[in-house]
């Protein structure tokens, strides 16, 4: 019995430790980062990695690597409006751009939203997932259906309907305005900038004492070639849908 049990505990820690980390750095202003969000998800189960979340704020990463963010040059606006049509099909993840993308993206911003990930972060307790599905909920308002992501109200919206209680949602609320959150979120947008991230998504894949960093959600073939997973598209309890 006690072998049993020792081989078990044993097993558990051999398995957790090889698991390959993979960090995604993201801001729900993006778009292209919900796409990549829901893919790593969906592959934690299938892939040997354990998976974490790294909220951060893309305007902050623009500003840091002297980048400019594509939707502010029309034509690549103009692409990038035909081409997240055609992925939310091909990724099955729900995409329609808010009516005034430009209001949404660059007037109105995602700092207040993005000071609530991650006071929500600072609360998560382990097995959750609370900045998940938070962080999904804030998705589908701004790029879904339309729907504000700066005022109190709204988020109190999306943490509601993530599952936290209304005392909760307060809290972290209050919290996110503090100092503190405001000095994390900023520390993390520097991690990304330290792994020479320009924007986002940006997943960083610690495998065999390197690591290596990706831009994009259309770069999940190559990171299983070099993490060494298997790679079944974009969907891969629907694996059709190849990449
Ligand atoms: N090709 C990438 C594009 C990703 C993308 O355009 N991300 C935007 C934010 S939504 C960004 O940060 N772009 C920086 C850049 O293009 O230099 C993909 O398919 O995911």
């Amino acid at each position: 019995m006690i072998l049993i049990i020792h081989i078990r505990i044993h097993t558990y820690v051999s398995m957790s430790s090889s698991r390959k980390v993979v960090e995604l750095f993201y801001d729900v202003v993006s778009p292209y980062s919900w796409l990549a969000f829901e893919v790593l998800c969906r592959y934690r189960n299938v892939w040997n990695i354990e998976l974490k979340f790294k909220p951060a704020y893309l305007a902050g990463v623009m500003h840091g690597s002297g980048n400019r963010p594509p939707g502010m040059v029309p034509n690549k606006f103009h692409y990038m409006t035909t081409d997240l049509k055609r992925l939310s099909n091909y990724f099955g993840v729900h995409l329609s751009p808010p009516s005034n993308a430009f209001e949404a993206m660059f007037e109105k911003g995602t700092l207040n939203a993005m000071r609530f990930v991650t006071a929500v972060a600072e609360k998560e307790k382990e097995g959750d997932m609370l900045v998940e599905r938070v962080s999904r909920e804030l998705w589908k308002r701004i790029w879904s259906t339309d729907q504000d992501i700066t005022q109190p109200a709204s988020l109190t919206e999306a943490g509601l309907k993530a599952g936290l209680s209304a005392n909760e949602v307060e809290e972290i609320l209050t919290l996110s305005k503090s100092q503190p959150i405001k000095d994390k979120l900023k520390s993390v947008t520097e991690e990304a900038l330290e792994h020479k991230c320009f924007g986002f998504p940006c997943t960083v894949c610690y495998v065999n004492g390197k690591t290596e960093v990706f831009f994009g959600s259309d770069r999940f073939e190559l990171m299983a070639y070099c993490i060494g997973e298997k790679w079944v598209g974009p969907q891969p309890a629907n694996p059709t849908a190849k990449m």
